[in-house]
């Protein structure tokens, strides 16, 4: 890490895939997301939760719509993340936490503030590391928030290590066997994981035509429901709760489908989680 903080050393990605996807985030700068974390400072990369506040969003003609639907949908996903750190369980300052693809950080700052912790992030962007060590530098919380390029699936830290870990809308890119074996070697024996994220639901039978635009669109690898819990009981996490967000979020995405600042994949999110074929999911599980 060089002087100002910078990713200086950035190691050589694991596969001509990560490469593809460390492209990908250090190129990526939708509006719909460096708006969103314009409104407070925390930038997210995940999608949101919650009921559509319409008495906050206002009258649609009066000048300020725009920047209110903003606002909106930024606080929906900024719900989503505290979701997350909700089933994290008892985090205490001395404890650290690992963020697995943390992208521009929003999380990580969201952890600290909650429970005063040392929070760990990796991503294979180094724009994005940039981008969530300057903000914990704005913020003066860098001693104890910082993000690194870094593979998920081969961290630098100790076995043991963490009391928490997450993958917020990560775990796609990624194979599920590799990604739980590292979560538990970084993890404290009764430590917690948690992740949030879009998966095909096999009642449907394999990934939809939608599932399959959103895998094209993200270059990602949508996974199935079945896939996780068989992969973490193969990896000594044991699912404690697990909760189908889909009703949940499918306001904020009604919500952003009436946006300036749809990205053309709105369409392919709402019809799978109404058809059946792709569910939102919180799995929250116990390192045993
Ligand atoms: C959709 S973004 C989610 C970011 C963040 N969790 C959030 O909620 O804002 C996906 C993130 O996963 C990271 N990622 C994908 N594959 C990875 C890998 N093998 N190792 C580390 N990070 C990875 C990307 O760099 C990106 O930061
Ligand atoms: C639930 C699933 C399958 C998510 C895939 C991972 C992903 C790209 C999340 C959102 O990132 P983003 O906030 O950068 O995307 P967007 O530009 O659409 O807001
Ligand atoms: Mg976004």
């Amino acid at each position: 890490m060089s002087a100002n903080g910078t990713s200086a050393f950035v190691p050589a990605p694991a596969s001509p895939y990560q490469g593809d996807i460390a492209r990908y985030w250090d190129q990526e700068a939708r509006p719909v997301n460096l708006r969103l974390g314009d409104v407070d400072g925390l930038y997210h990369h995940h999608y949101g939760i919650g009921e559509v506040d319409h008495a906050a969003l206002g009258d649609p003609g009066d000048g300020q719509y725009e920047k209110r639907l903003i606002a909106e949908l930024h606080r929906l996903e900024s719900a989503q993340a505290e979701v997350l750190l909700d089933h994290l369980g008892s985090i205490g300052r001395d404890d650290t936490l690992m963020d697995a693809g943390c992208g521009r950080g929003g999380s990580m700052v969201m952890a600290h503030q909650r429970f005063g912790c040392t929070v760990q992030g990796v991503t294979l962007s180094a724009k994005q590391a940039d981008f969530a060590n300057q903000r914990a530098n704005e913020l003066g919380i860098e001693s104890h928030v910082h993000a690194r390029v870094c593979n998920m699936l081969d961290t630098p830290f100790e076995t043991g290590q963490a009391a928490g870990s997450w993958n917020n809308e990560s775990s796609m890119y990624v194979d599920l066997h590799d990604l739980f074996a590292e979560h538990s070697r970084v993890l404290a024996v009764g430590g917690r994981y948690v992740t949030i994220t879009g998966c095909w639901n096999p009642r449907y039978g394999q990934p939809s035509k939608w599932v399959s635009q959103i895998n094209a669109h993200f270059e990602c690898n949508i996974h199935s429901r079945r896939e996780y819990l068989r992969a973490m009981a193969d990896n000594r996490l044991v699912p404690q709760t697990v909760i189908d967000l889909t009703a949940a979020t499918l306001p904020y995405w009604e919500l952003r489908a009436t946006s300036s600042l749809v990205t053309g994949i709105e369409e392919a999110f709402i019809n799978s989680y109404k058809d059946g074929s792709f569910q939102y999911l919180l799995i929250a599980a116990d390192r045993v």
